[in-house]
């Protein structure tokens, strides 16, 4: 029997409660079930994007499968050494499972120490037999790699094992693939010394009791009516500070920094233009995985409050605190984990909150469960209680296999309560793997940067890319590459214009995007880059230029270093801007008339650079920046703001509530945050449509699974630009058809049927193009829900048509990759396990 048994390892992300009873009003119960388990574990299938510009397709699937290889023969040889070494002696009492964990975890040790080198991120072959599918490329994305993970596993855990806790977003890195770094750790063992063996679990935020809480409450009775179910009544120093959760409240009462006028552009709800920084910052939180609800370290005024835990890039690899953690960590939250940072884990792998001797040194402590501020049940789900602040649904909580109580029960129970209230339990958290301690226990929390702990088995296992070859790929998720390519045509649609036209029969829609000779290509809302950078490498095709806005200054550095990395800094111009006044008002143009001398140059072309470009063909030599295989560049556009019409498509991905984003434990966002994230998205899209000309397409995708930010931005955007702007069929179509019908709260319309054929709605951990995906879609018809499955399959065998990818230059080299293809399909089964996000395409007709 382990020492800390009852591990929790299927959790489930938690939301608002009335966020989640709008949820599954709009999705239905089973499928936001299922949203909500995709979400807290890693996706299975990392993308990867090819630089088109540096290297083919074909070839880095090549390189990556020689590595794999080469990575198994050399892991497979480490292991039967190991197991000559390791094997238990005559008598011994270690069970199977230890010697077995022994070995696994000597030989990813081994493997570790080439780590950031490709062949620890491809990773090799396993223990329990497990091989790793091979790369390979996406059937309908061509600059899309695939790679693959697993889990969740059985990590074993020895006897008497020592324990290390940390916080939610350590967790959350270490769940895709990182280590745990300094700022992370909350608690562990005594007597950990360099080297030992540490079982690695998180603890997740929980409200806070009120006790020393007088001024937030105080503050919290302040509030507007409409936001006292408010999870996120945080009351933040400034704007500057305002984090995911926050944003509303605190702006309102300190104003924003900066932002468009309130009423400025009819139409367009004043929500949305009030808080408008503070809730771009807040998404920008979101999409870095920070929530300023939740405190990650423990317990607020605690010395440990000014260390906030590891962030982690998208390569998996974890840093020290960010600055986004700084400033969230300044707002006063009632969500926490209430573990001060340097905490022992007893011997049962209990852990003792920070208020705990609060709790317990208090008058009448028998009946302390009423006076604990919110009634919280073991698992973390709050129960109503008079002013606990906070309730997590329960139907999608974390299921740590610990019962959930109610108030009355949580009263009834007494001192039981109390303890509940007093310590973290190992039922409660969730298990991550097996670590190597990086030093002893003192020095593990005597420093704030650092690794601490080197994970060495794992929940999962998936591949962190980190540092894989460089300049040649970017670590891009599936949907992400695929809003680039409904914009571009670049990936998918270099020579299937005949599949995509059989596709557009069905939906009425047009045909696919190409991009014009010169053209120009806006990104309003750009950092870090990744998809920016793939548009410059489709317009290096065609001579034409990007530029590139992002509110924030430090952002605007990240793009030109992505963009010197992958060689695409001729072809993207970025400036620091913000995008709701790219379009200058007071600019002395006439928009119609520059919008068709612009048109008159921008001849349509599908040039075989063109072509060549999107399927790597045209850079099998990195090719210095103006390449002859390059069209020549005209001069730069400069910085905004320009002329109405100037950009023949605009790609918006305006900041949003990042929903879809994955590994997530823990979203603190609010409905009223929700929709007034979607209204300041709506500012954003008034201004994409003042800079596109007649003509020119518009691409609006978000990484959110919020039907407000995406069919009902879509609607609207219809019905406001009626005649002026179209819906078209955002292709490639991989993901689902989007909601139809009408918000369940608002009444607000969504799609029509025929609109939400057009666009692409990605449930998180929707598997494309599996058959399990298809099998499922069978069996989760649900009564009631908005489900817009139907319909999917018909989508999906359109476009796997075999036209769609038999283009490939030369017959022999399509037939080859048609038979790796067909190898590939059995390996496929599984599908590719997506994140959550939308993609809508419009046509500017006039
Ligand atoms: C979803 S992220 C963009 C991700 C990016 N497209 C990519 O693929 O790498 C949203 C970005 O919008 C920026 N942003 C927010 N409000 C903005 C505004 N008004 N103007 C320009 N950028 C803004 C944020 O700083 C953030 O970097």
């Amino acid at each position: 029997m382990p020492s800390c048994g009852g591990r929790g390892t299927a959790p489930s992300v938690r939301w608002d409660p009335e966020v989640a009873t709008y949820f599954s009003a709009c999705f239905g119960a089973s499928r936001l079930a299922a949203m909500s388990s995709a979400l807290a574990r890693p996706g299975l299938t990392p993308s990867l994007r090819v630089n088109t510009l540096t290297s083919r397709p074909q070839d880095v699937v090549r390189r990556l499968t020689d590595m794999q290889e080469q990575s198994e023969r050399e892991e497979s040889e480490r292991r039967r050494r190991l197991a000559s070494v390791v094997s238990p002696p005559a008598g011994s009492e270690l069970a199977p499972a230890e010697v077995s964990t022994t070995i696994t975890v000597a030989s990813a040790m081994q493997t570790a120490v080439v780590e950031g080198d490709a062949a620890a991120a491809s990773g090799g072959g396993s223990d329990d037999g497990w091989r790793r599918p091979a790369p390979r490329r996406h059937r309908l994305l061509r600059d899309a790699v695939i790679l693959s993970g697993r889990g969740p596993r059985e990590v074993s855990y020895t006897q008497g094992m020592k324990e290390a806790v940390v916080n939610r977003f350590a967790a959350e890195a270490v769940l895709k693939g990182a280590h745990v770094y300094a700022p992370g750790l909350l608690a562990a063992s005594p007597g950990i010394v360099e080297g030992d063996w540490v079982a690695v679990s998180a603890a997740l935020e929980r409200p806070a009791p009120q006790l020393g809480w007088g001024r937030q409450r105080q503050r919290q009775q302040q509030q507007p009516a409409g936001n006292s179910s408010s999870c996120g009544s945080s009351t933040a120093a400034g704007a500057g500070t305002a984090a995911a959760g926050g944003a509303v409240v605190a702006t309102a009462e300190e104003g924003p920094e900066e932002g468009p006028e309130e009423g400025a552009e009819e139409g367009v709800p004043s929500a949305a233009l009030t808080d408008a920084d503070a809730l771009a910052t807040a998404a920008d939180a979101a999409e870095a995985g920070l929530d300023a609800d939740a405190d990650p370290v423990g317990w607020s005024g605690s010395s440990s409050s000014d260390v906030v835990g590891s962030s982690s890039t998208e390569g998996g690899s974890s840093s020290g605190s960010s600055s986004k953690g700084r400033k969230s960590k300044s707002a006063r939250r009632r969500l926490v984990v209430g573990i001060a940072r340097g905490t022992p884990v007893g011997p049962d792998g209990r852990v003792e909150l920070a208020w705990a001797k609060q709790l317990q040194r208090r008058p009448g402590a028998e009946g302390r469960g009423r006076e604990v501020g919110s009634s919280t049940a073991s698992n973390g789900v709050s129960s109503s209680s008079t002013d606990g602040p906070i309730a997590f649904a329960g139907s999608v909580t974390a299921s740590t296999g610990a019962p959930s109580a109610t108030a009355a029960e949580a009263e009834a129970a007494g001192d039981v309560a109390d303890e509940e209230h007093c310590y973290s339990r190992p039922a409660e958290r969730l298990y991550l793997g097996v670590a190597r301690a990086a030093g002893g226990r003192r020095a593990l929390f005597r420093s704030s940067t650092g690794l601490v702990l080197q994970m060495q088995d794992r929940l999962y296992d998936v591949p962190s890319c980190n540092g894989l070859l460089r300049g040649e790929v970017m670590l891009q998720a599936l949907p992400s590459i695929a809003a680039v390519a409904a914009l571009t045509g670049s990936s998918s649609t270099s020579c299937s214009s005949s599949s995509s036209s059989s596709s557009s029969s069905s939906t009425g829609s047009s045909s696919p995007a190409e991009l014009p000779r010169g053209a120009r290509v806006l990104d309003m809302c750009a950092a870090p880059g990744g998809k920016s950078t793939a548009l410059a490498a489709a317009v290096a095709a065609v001579g034409g230029r990007v530029v590139a806005l992002d509110r924030t200054h430090n952002k605007i550095r990240e793009i030109t270093s992505l963009a010197a990395d992958l060689g695409v800094t001729p072809w993207l111009e970025a400036y620091k801007h913000d995008a709701t006044q790219v379009v200058a008002a007071a600019v002395a143009h006439d928009g119609a008339a520059v919008a068709r001398d612009h048109a008159a140059v921008a001849a349509p072309v599908n040039t075989e650079a063109a072509a060549a470009a999107a399927d790597g063909q045209a850079a099998a030599s990195a090719p210095d920046a103006a390449d002859a295989a390059t069209p020549p560049l005209g001069p730069p556009l400069g910085p905004p703001p320009y002329p109405p019409a100037t950009f023949d498509a605009v790609l918006l991905d305006p900041p949003c509530s990042a929903l879809g984003l994955r590994p997530r434990l823990l979203h603190s966002w609010t409905l009223p945050q929700l929709r007034a994230l979607a209204a300041y998205q709506r500012s954003l899209i008034v201004a994409a449509v003042a800079a596109l000309r007649p003509g020119g397409t518009l691409v609006y995708c978000t990484c959110t699974v919020s039907p407000p930010e995406n069919e009902a931005n879509v609607a609207w955007a219809l019905d406001r630009y009626a005649g002026v702007l179209q819906l078209e069929s955002a292709q490639p179509l991989l993901g689902l058809p989007g909601l139809t019908g009408a918000d369940p709260v608002t009444g607000e319309r969504w799609l029509r049927p025929e609109e939400a054929e057009m666009v692409q709605r990605f449930d998180p951990g929707l598997l494309l193009p599996g058959r399990r995906m298809r099998q499922q879609q069978g069996k989760e018809e649900e009564g009631g829900a908005r489900s817009q499955e139907a319909g999917t399959e018909g989508r999906q065998a359109q476009q796997l048509a075999p036209s769609s990818d038999t283009c490939a230059a030369g017959a022999e080299e399509a037939a080859a990759e048609e038979q790796q293809q067909q190898q590939q399909e059995e390996e496929e089964e599984e599908g590719d396990d997506v994140m959550g996000f939308f993609i809508a395409r419009f046509r500017k007709v006039r």
